[in-house]
């Protein structure tokens, strides 16, 4: 995730959840409203958990504040955010910057690639249809892959991403690491898809959302097979807070689902223990690494369901999490990176160390 108007994404609402919204909570919006646009507030106020704050917040307003401060607009930066900024990349310093010390990590283990799509290989543009991956972006990505393990995983239906990455020789993770195939040209690809009894309730909601939400110019409905996308980032803003209770109002009726909200975007999905950091835990062990103390995985990834996945690799004491944001963000990533363009120069900076590396260690072996 990359830009300014992405920030607490990931609310993980259970639908019917005792919270302020729903049937437990107080009246008012679903989730805890304080209006990161509404005057005062700090940038580092702005990102946090809107989560957290419902659990404090009685006098919640209405979901168009929860859905405004998940992806606020960023108007021209004050020299405090430029300070915040500075401030917060001391903490999560850029991996470019940082590349000699990531090298120095890297040395002699064995390194796979996990890359979140939207806003990290791809910008994020109006049109979800049409965001499309950078010619430049596909060979560094084809680079990538020919030099190490290497694993896409997003939040879209996972043949979608596969058509918009175009390479064959790569895992693909779709639907939050809930679709889950291998390259494939390997007879044994793995296949995971913990969600599949889900696939008859997704269809009959998603043709619910689209038919509830036909009257809002601008949204849209995106069908990412074991969960669904409501999009809002061309709903003009007066109507978002109808649109966020129309969806909560579709969710009401299928406990099994929760609720949770990305990038202009809110995210429907089966409520099972399986993330983006159950996707990178299994492809790691499905690659024969499970218990490996020489593997280096590098997660890379922009929006808050990103963050299941640098929490494992926190967990695991091993590996980089890389989050991609120009804003201060909470993150368990260690590093930092501003957008796609970033992403693409580290990449190709990493294929050149790891080819670079290994022709000198070939010239310094003994000679038997
Ligand atoms: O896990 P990801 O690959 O990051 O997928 C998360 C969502 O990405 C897409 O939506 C986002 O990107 C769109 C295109 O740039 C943008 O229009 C939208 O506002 C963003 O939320 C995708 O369309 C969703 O289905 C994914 O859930």
């Amino acid at each position: 995730m990359t830009n300014q108007d992405v920030v607490v994404s990931e609310m993980g609402i259970a639908a019917g959840a005792a919270l302020p919204g729903g049937p437990g909570g107080p009246a008012g919006g679903l989730f805890a409203c304080r209006s990161a646009a509404a005057g005062g507030m700090s940038m580092r106020q702005t990102y946090l958990d809107l989560a957290a704050a419902a659990a404090r917040s009685a006098s919640c307003t209405s979901w168009a504040d929860a859905m405004r401060a998940s992806s606020p607009t960023r108007s021209s930066r004050s020299t405090a955010d430029v300070d915040e900024f500075t401030a917060w990349v001391r903490k999560h310093p850029s991996a470019l910057s940082k590349f000699e010390e990531i090298a120095a990590k890297s040395k002699g283990k064995k390194i796979v690639m996990f890359m979140d799509y939207d806003g990290t290989l791809s910008p994020i543009v109006a049109d979800p249809d049409t965001a499309y991956m950078s010619d430049a972006m596909r060979a560094a990505v084809r680079e990538v892959a020919k030099t190490f393990p290497t694993a896409i995983v997003s939040g879209r239906c996972r043949d979608k991403v596969r058509n918009f990455v175009g390479l064959s020789d790569l895992y693909y993770a779709g639907s939050h690491g809930m679709d889950i195939k291998g390259p494939s040209s390997n007879p044994e690809s793995v296949l995971c898809q913990p969600a599949s009894e889900f696939l008859p309730m997704i269809d009959e909601v998603y043709k619910t959302l689209v038919e509830k939400t036909k009257s809002t110019p601008g949204a849209k409905v995106e069908n990412n097979k074991f969960c669904l996308s409501v999009h809002f980032r061309c709903v003009d803003e007066k109507r978002w807070n109808a649109l966020g209770e129309q969806v909560k109002a579709v969710i009401k009726e299928y406990p099994k689902l929760k609720l949770t909200q990305g990038r202009k975007v809110l995210e429907i999905r089966p409520s099972i223990k399986w993330d983006k950091g159950k996707a990178l835990e299994f492809l790691l062990e499905s690659l024969g690494f499970a218990n490996c103390s020489d593997v280096l995985p590098v997660y890379i990834g922009d929006d808050r369901t990103d963050e299941d996945a640098f929490k494992v690799l926190r967990k695991r004491g091993q590996g980089l999490g890389i989050l991609v944001s120009k804003c201060p963000k909470e993150t368990n990533a260690s590093y930092s990176l501003q957008d796609p363009t970033e992403v693409m120069e580290f990449l190709l900076r990493l294929v050149e160390w790891k080819r670079k590396s290994s022709s000198s260690s070939l010239m310094i072996r003994p000679r038997v």
